[in-house]
């Protein structure tokens, strides 16, 4: 994950100071792109501990279709807790997107059941594509996360918003556009659970994962990650080999895997770093 480091020096030295909606303030580079081969191991950051029980219970209720915080609680992961309402809603984000995308005609569109046909019948296909980018449902941006979810709208607007698969000599490739990335504390994340789903999928379709292509729109460190114990401190540190991942059941379908057919192997990364979440 040496292509990690680089992404961050490219950031510090290339960016620029912007504001943003949290208030907190970013430096920030527009459009770049990261490729992982996924046939050399799994990318999980190894110069900082990864969560990665959060990676595949959150990727695990996306594709559920699940839109509260409560079942993630009940796992023990808080990552969407600062979104949530008091219910434990978050509106219409990612899950209900890729599950039951609703028409104007009141059907709900499973995009990603129509995906996985879609690659098994027709791999040859280039619209193999997902979005959660639904113009409908996005939030107001000068109205708190609870307040839009309370108006029926997105808590967050999608930030890893539209991504498309390509199949070719039996290997199956994924390519996401992430509009905004928290290049800290959000992107090694997005890497792991995006290379996960694409193991899922692969394995689904009878293919072996290829590659997962990162491409980013506004690519941003948040300044209070930018301290000598958080950003600095990682630049310090030499990436690891990376740990694979073994897949240890075949389920029926893509929505039916558990936290106990995900493992991952040979992970020894350097110590996790504390970063303040920007809200
Ligand atoms: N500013 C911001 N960055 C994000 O990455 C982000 C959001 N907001 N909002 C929605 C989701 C929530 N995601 C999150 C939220 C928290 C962590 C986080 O705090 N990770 C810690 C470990 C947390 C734990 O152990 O509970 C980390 O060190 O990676 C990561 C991703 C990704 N998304
Ligand atoms: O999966 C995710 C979700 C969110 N982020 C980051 C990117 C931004 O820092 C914020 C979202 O703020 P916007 O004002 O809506 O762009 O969350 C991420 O990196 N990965």
């Amino acid at each position: 994950m040496q292509v990690y480091l680089d992404l961050l020096r490219d950031v510090i030295t290339n960016g620029r100071d912007r504001l943003d909606r949290t208030g907190v303030g970013t430096r920030s580079v527009f459009g770049r792109q990261l490729r992982f081969d996924l046939t050399v191991g799994f990318p999980l950051l190894t110069t900082k501990r990864l969560y990665f029980k959060g990676v595949a219970g959150e990727l695990l209720w996306f594709l559920s279709g699940d839109t509260n915080v409560n079942w993630l609680q009940a796992q023990g992961i808080h990552i969407w807790d600062e979104w949530a309402t008091e219910t434990g809603a978050l509106g219409p984000i990612y899950g209900a997107q890729w599950r039951a995308w609703p028409t104007p005609d009141g059907r709900l569109i499973d995009q990603l059941a129509e995906l996985v046909d879609a690659i098994r019948t027709r791999p040859y296909s280039r619209r193999l594509v997902v979005t959660a980018w639904n113009p409908a449902d996005l939030p107001r941006e000068e109205l708190s996360p609870q307040d839009n979810v309370r108006a029926g709208r997105m808590a967050l607007a999608p930030c890893h918003c539209l991504f498309q698969f390509q199949v070719a000599e039996g290997r199956l490739s994924c390519q996401l556009y992430q509009r905004s990335a928290d290049l800290f504390l959000g992107v090694p994340f997005n890497i792991a659970s995006y290379a996960l789903l694409t193991h899922l999928i692969a394995q689904q379709c009878d293919l072996e994962p290829g590659e997962f292509i990162h491409t980013f729109g506004d690519l941003h460190l948040y300044l209070n990650h930018l301290t000598p114990d958080i950003v600095y401190a990682q630049l310090e540190r030499t990436p690891r080999p990376l740990p694979r991942l073994i897949l240890k059941r075949r389920p029926p379908t893509l929505f039916d895997y558990d936290f106990e057919d995900i493992e991952i192997q040979g992970y020894d990364p350097h110590p996790a770093i504390r970063a303040p979440i920007a809200v």
